[in-house]
């Protein structure tokens, strides 16, 4: 590619989709590079009714993109970096996870979470997220969880209009295109996807000017605790739908980890917690997979492989 022609980036046309990708253009314009971005829709964006997680898993927001990128009509795309599959057969590499944002989950209550001190109360829940499903009937059990579908904006409106009590978000999802206000609470007890509010740039596996481009992008910190996060993740074979939870933060030169699996009704919780140093983390997310699953969680997994 010459030096002169626009690097192309490659995003979906959400609202989110859209920031994410703008912000990775301002960043390399203060690198010194011109952008231009590139339209791709997903199965995933289209079909908003099927749940999640019956239409066929893995990578249903990921795969136009990844086409698009392996055809040639764009040189780099920007992915929410928690929808990325741990296991990529593809020629594409990760070339930089951006500076995480919010790493919490949230719950938008457009009636206050006032209802949430009252232990008798039988709320409803909009979520199609398993982790978030499981987690939070464990804390509400006699809550009920409905599945809820389509990007930020539209899960958004439908919680606005329907007569659920809440519905749980991404914080740095909503915080990113001016809509943290809707946020009634910040879920600190609840364990965030591996990678939650953070951005991954991918390039072509054979494109090493590109790479090089996108590399001085790189958060390290982030990198390091969302790599830690994902390798937890693939160890327990479980994939993105699973109701899995791991975050690492850096405090002190140490990394602190945890990391949660549930049975699907929220019953059965298997919970891990390390603080290691920064220098001796390299088998962390592993280790922490292996301790886990020993404690019994290999059950919740072959729970998700039976449905
Ligand atoms: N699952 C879809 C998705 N992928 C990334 C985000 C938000 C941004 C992020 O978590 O990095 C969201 C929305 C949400 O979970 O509410």
């Amino acid at each position: 590619m010459s030096k002169h022609s626009a690097i192309r980036i490659g995003t979906r046309k959400s609202q989110l989709a859209t920031w994410q990708a703008r912000q990775v253009a301002r960043k390399l314009r203060e690198i010194g590079h011109e952008t231009e971005l590139i339209f791709v829709t997903s199965e995933g964006d289209i079909d908003l009714t099927t749940p999640l997680t019956e239409m066929g898993g893995k990578g249903v927001f990921t795969k136009a993109l990844d086409n698009a990128q392996l055809n040639g009509e764009v040189d780099i795309a920007v992915h929410s970096f928690k929808d990325l599959p741990t296991e990529n057969p593809l020629p594409l590499k990760v070339a930089a996870v951006m500076e995480r944002a919010d790493p919490r989950d949230s719950l938008v209550a457009p009636g206050g979470p006032g209802f949430l001190s009252d232990s008798d109360y039988r709320a409803t829940i909009a979520t199609s997220s398993n982790r978030r499903r499981a987690q939070w009937l464990h804390r509400y059990p006699n809550h009920e969880i409905v599945n809820i579908r389509g990007n930020v904006n539209t899960r958004l409106e439908k919680v606005e209009t329907n007569d659920w009590d809440g519905a749980i978000f991404a914080a740095a999802g909503l915080q990113r295109i001016d809509l943290g206000h809707h946020i009634s609470g910040y879920l600190d007890w609840m364990v965030p996807a591996a990678a939650q509010g953070a951005m991954a740039v991918m390039v072509r596996e054979d494109d090493g000017e590109m790479d090089e481009i996108v590399a001085q992008l790189n958060h390290d910190d982030t990198a390091l605790c969302t790599g830690i996060e994902r390798d937890f993740l693939h160890d327990m074979e479980a994939g993105c739908s699973a109701p899995v939870g791991a975050y690492a933060f850096i405090e002190e030169e140490n990394v602190h980890f945890k990391a949660v699996a549930l049975t699907l009704d929220g019953r059965e919780r298997y919970d891990c917690e390390e603080r290691v140093p920064v220098s001796e983390t390299g088998e962390l997310g592993h280790a922490a997979a292996r301790t886990l699953l020993s404690k019994g969680a290999d059950t919740v997994i072959d729970e998700m492989k039976s449905d």
